[in-house]
């Protein structure tokens, strides 16, 4: 099927991305991820965003669960519950893949304490699981999380990076194919979403992409051990 931004009609996802291209950047070329790709990463600030990306991901199960509900609750289209439901999968699959990881690196992650930007990162989450917020909002909110870490570990196995071998893994995992399709499935769901909500919705969907990007760029930002 033609898409639409090949038939030159306006997509607001990617209109919104161009209007805030800075922060989106700032989020997805952050300089963790562009000292992984350079080969120069501290090991330390690695392991310091693996114990804390392993709290957000246990914290990311029952946001995702709430958005499948809102799925079946509000989406016209049944293959919406599909795509999420291969989200909670792959998290699955994610929290093993954490714990294996940090065992390699000898990350203790029950000893982990959440820092500052991760618990109101994860408390923003909690407030998306709300019945106030809409499908469309937490589906955009999803997309955009996901999106974030896909175009930032992509960048890494890109030709030219100079990424570690020891961490191709975890680039490989958000930074693959398969990955890059789902991402593209969300933003589909959340574009179809975005089209038939009310001019408020989309207002507020928008502020929540704002505000994701900015979670996620003081989220990177706790690696060299800022803000705690
Ligand atoms: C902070 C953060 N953002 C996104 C992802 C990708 N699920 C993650 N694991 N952690």
């Amino acid at each position: 099927m033609e898409r639409k931004e090949d038939r030159g009609v306006a997509v607001i996802t990617d209109t919104w991305l161009r209007k805030h291209r800075l922060i989106y950047t700032g989020a997805t070329r952050h300089p963790f991820i562009l000292a992984i790709r350079g080969g120069s990463v501290d090991i330390s600030c690695f392991k310091r965003w693996l114990g804390q990306d392993y709290i957000f991901v246990r914290a990311f199960v029952p946001f995702l669960a709430s958005v499948l509900l809102k799925a079946w609750k509000e989406s016209d289209d049944s293959s919406d519950v599909d795509v999420i439901l291969g989200g909670l999968a792959a998290l699955n699959d994610e929290i093993a893949w954490f714990k294996k990881e940090a065992s390699k690196w000898g990350v203790a992650l029950d000893s982990v304490v959440p820092q500052k930007s991760n618990l109101d990162y994860c408390r923003f989450l909690e407030s998306l699981m709300s019945s106030d917020v809409s499908y469309t909002e937490a589906v955009t909110a999803f997309w955009v999380i996901e999106a974030v870490y896909q175009e930032s570990f992509a960048h890494c196995l890109e030709d030219g990076s100079k990424t570690p071998e020891e961490l191709k893994e975890t680039c490989q995992r958000w930074g693959n194919d398969g990955f890059g399709q789902y991402c593209c499935a969300l933003k589909s769901i959340a574009n179809r979403q975005l089209e038939k909500a009310s001019d408020d919705v989309v207002a507020k969907a928008e502020a929540i992409l704002l505000s994701v990007l900015e979670y996620e760029v003081d989220f990177w930002n706790m690696s060299h051990g800022g803000a705690v």
